[in-house]
């Protein structure tokens, strides 16, 4: 598919261009590529928020052209949930409770209903109970950000898209962020679409990841067939996760790693059997 944007007007542009994959369900996918590359006009045709200017998106048995009647489109919202970038910023209620049911609500479901069901959510994102009666605007950015995640989760999608979900969180934020999305990969089988600027949260969690640039899918595969060619990485303004670019540093010090250890876990391991066992014996 190709999406252009303000298609047959003089300010026309190409967002995507000639773009041919597939995320397969249950997967971790991220998606990476420097700024302007293409990636969140890509996280828009996941959930028809965009329709393609030429060409198909097909999610699950939906087709979706740019022909596509909107009307169709509601099942694909619920299907497919989207956390924008600081999704904090689309809370709007009085109260988390009410925030998180809003969208169960608007799709039909009945106000106790949305509002037990908000409680499960608040659990599912690691938030305490007494949150629910409080004003979203009283919690700390971290929180609000769960929440909003809360939001999207209650809706119960089977895939999760994720923009950048972690940007402006401190570490142990963000670390803690990255091992909800991990929980809900793992425990409930989501499939994951993460867009990142973080080749550690690519190597720590990703089993698959694509390459934009310029608008183009440039490569696709696993994160060791990514990472595998630093000079490559370089030519597309990436880079290598932090643990890959120290053991490359440590060959300096005539340390040998094959494959270059993308994970810490890898990196311990490879480091322990070269220095006579280590902290393994
Ligand atoms: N609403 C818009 N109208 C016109 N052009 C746009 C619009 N949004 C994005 N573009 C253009 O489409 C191209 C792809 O942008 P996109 O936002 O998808 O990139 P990105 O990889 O997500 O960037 P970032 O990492 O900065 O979020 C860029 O050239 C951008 O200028």
């Amino acid at each position: 598919m190709s999406f252009t944007y303000q298609a047959g007007t003089p300010f026309a542009g190409d967002g995507l261009k000639d773009v041919t994959t597939t995320i397969k369900d249950g997967s971790y996918t991220a998606i990476i590529g420097h700024t302007g590359s293409g990636k969140s006009t890509l996280l828009q045709h996941l959930n028809a928020l965009l329709k393609p200017t030429t060409g198909t998106v097909t999610i699950g048995d939906r087709v979706i052209t740019n022909e596509t009647n909107n009307k169709n489109l509601k099942p694909i919202r619920q299907q497919v949930g989207m956390v924008f970038q600081f999704a904090e910023n689309q809370l709007f209620e009085q109260t988390v409770a009410k925030d998180i049911a809003f969208g169960p609500e608007n799709f039909g479901m009945a106000s106790a209903e949305a509002e037990k069901q908000a409680a499960a959510m608040v659990d599912l994102v690691g938030l305490p109970q007494d949150v629910l009666e409080k004003s979203p605007f009283d919690l700390s950015g971290g929180q609000m950000r769960r929440v909003a995640i809360a939001g999207v989760l209650a809706m119960k999608p089977t895939v999760l898209v994720l923009d950048e979900p972690t940007a402006g969180l401190d570490p142990a934020g963000r670390n803690d962020m990255m091992k909800m999305f991990q929980r809900l990969h793992e425990k409930q089988g989501m499939t994951i679409v993460l867009v990142t600027h973080q080749m550690d949260d690519v190597a720590d969690y990703a089993d698959h990841v694509l390459v934009m640039d310029e608008g183009h899918l440039i490569k696709e595969g696993t994160p060791r067939e990514i990472f595998q060619n630093e000079q490559w990485l370089e030519n597309h303004q990436l880079g290598l996760p932090k643990t890959a670019a120290m053991a490359r540093d440590l060959t300096k010090q005539g340390f040998r790693f094959d494959p270059l250890p993308l994970t810490t876990d890898e990196l311990a391991d490879q480091l322990a059997k070269q220095i006579g066992g280590g902290a393994h014996d």
